[in-house]
Formats: C-alpha cells, structure tokens, sequence
C-alpha cells in the first residue's frame, strides 16, 4: 500500500500484518509515516493505492463497519467544547449502539482506575492533556473493539498514569483485543509489546516478534535496532 501526499511519497509500498490478540509497538523517526498509517486504518485517508484491510474489510470502502471494530485514541484528542467527559461517553454510546447506562457500568471502574472519575462531570475541553489522554482511551475502549490504534498514547501522562494505562492496555491484550500503538519510548515498547512494525521515511524496515528481530539484526536492545534501521545521513 501506498499513500502519497502530491508529489510527497508518505508510505511508499508498505505491507505489514499486526498478530491478533498482540500489542504491536508501530516505530518511526518524526515524519516517518505513523499518523498517516494510522489516519488510513481508521478510513480518513484513502491509500493512493494498494488495500489495507482490518478484519478482512476494506479500511477506506468500508469504513463505517471498520469503525465498529477499532477503537481510536488520535495524538491529540479534540472534544466537543460544551460537553462534559460523561456525556461524551455516552454520545459515543449510542453511536455504537450501546445503551449507555450498561456502557457507563463498564467504563466507570476504568475511569476510576485512571483517577478520571470524580472529573467526568466537567466539560472535557478543560481537562489538563493527561487527562484528555485518558477520557480519549476511554472512548476509543467504550465499544469494546477487536483492535485498538493508540497514537503516542502515554504523550502528557505522568508516571504512575503510564503504568495505569498499560496495565489497562494488557488487560485488553490478555482479553483477546489487538494493540497497535506509536510511541518514541523504545524501553515502553520492550516493556510491553510481543512484536514492532519500524517505518523510516516511509519504508517499513522491520516488522514480526521482537526477540526474532534483535535476533536477525544481532542487536541486545530495541533501542540499537532502531537506530541501525534509522540511521540518517546528517543534514549539509
Ligand atoms: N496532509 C498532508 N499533506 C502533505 N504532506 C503530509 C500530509 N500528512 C502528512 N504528510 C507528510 O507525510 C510524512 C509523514 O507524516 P506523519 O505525520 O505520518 O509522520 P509521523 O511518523 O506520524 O511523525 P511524528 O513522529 O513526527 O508524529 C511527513 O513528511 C509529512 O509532512
């Protein structure tokens, strides 16, 4: 699959699988290519060609069916200025079809363990950007999807956040949901992810189980691996 933007090649030929009921660390230098992934398995961009497909659907065609399967937390989450965290829980609700009071039963405990409860009554616009992080995994887990697209998820979260969020995210894993998440943090995804996929300008360099690629790059880090398929000429 690839996506162009003008004359601007942002993925050039890029073929990947993410395992089921896996989390997926997606790597990449700035302007690699990792929002605009994301922004073509959510439907939002059409591949200027090849397929992308998320549970055997079209990711573009059919968008709408696809958009019942992911659950997406975008870098930066924008809400509805005039509604609270809570309403725009059940908003997203009944959009999916949910009723809102069992969906609410079982995102409260969630909200409680992110310490985002007691603020759910108040309008989502002002919360601090950590806590926009954490009602936007909220949202992005309401429905319960067979895959979650996490962008930079842990961007404004502080530490014992962090740890709430991934403990939260493996839970989903252990339960059968599959995770792919961008990050800059090596050490996180080696904490957390079976297997990486490594985009550079666009071109994925290395995708499959971690052990098996720093293996097959005779690398002791994640880090070392990065770097070696990353590494740039320096600028005149
Ligand atoms: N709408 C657009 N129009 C033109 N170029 C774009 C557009 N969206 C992205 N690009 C270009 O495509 C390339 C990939 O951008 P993208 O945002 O996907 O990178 P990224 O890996 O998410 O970067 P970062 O780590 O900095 O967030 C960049 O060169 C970017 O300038």
């Amino acid at each position: 699959m690839t996506k162009t933007f003008g004359d601007k090649v942002a993925l050039c030929d890029v073929s990947f699988t993410v395992p089921s009921g896996q989390i997926c660390g997606l790597l990449g230098p700035n302007g690699a290519g990792k929002t605009t992934l994301f922004r073509l398995l959510m439907g939002i961009l059409k591949a200027s060609s090849g397929e992308l497909e998320v549970g055997g659907l079209d990711a573009f065609e059919e968008r709408v069916a696809v958009k019942r399967l992911i659950g997406f937390l975008p870098d930066e989450p924008v809400f509805y200025s005039y509604m609270s965290g809570r309403e725009l829980l059940e908003l997203s609700a009944g959009m999916h079809g949910l009723d809102p009071y069992d969906a609410m039963d079982w995102i409260e405990p969630l909200a409680r363990r992110l310490r985002l409860a007691d603020d759910l009554d108040n309008y989502a616009e002002d919360f601090s950007r950590g806590m926009k992080k954490k009602l936007g995994l909220l949202l992005a887990m309401l429905h319960r999807p067979q895959l979650l697209v996490l962008d930079e998820p842990t961007n404004g979260l502080d530490v014992e956040s962090t740890h709430l969020f991934y403990d939260i995210i493996e839970e989903c894993a252990s339960a059968g949901t599959t995770v792919l998440f961008s990050t800059h943090l090596m050490d996180h995804v080696s904490r957390l992810c079976s297997h990486a996929l490594i985009i550079n300008e666009g071109t994925l360099v290395a995708q499959g189980a971690l052990a098996d690629l720093q293996a097959l790059h005779k690398v002791d880090t994640l880090e070392t691996l990065f770097l070696k398929l990353t590494a740039r000429p320096h600028q005149a």
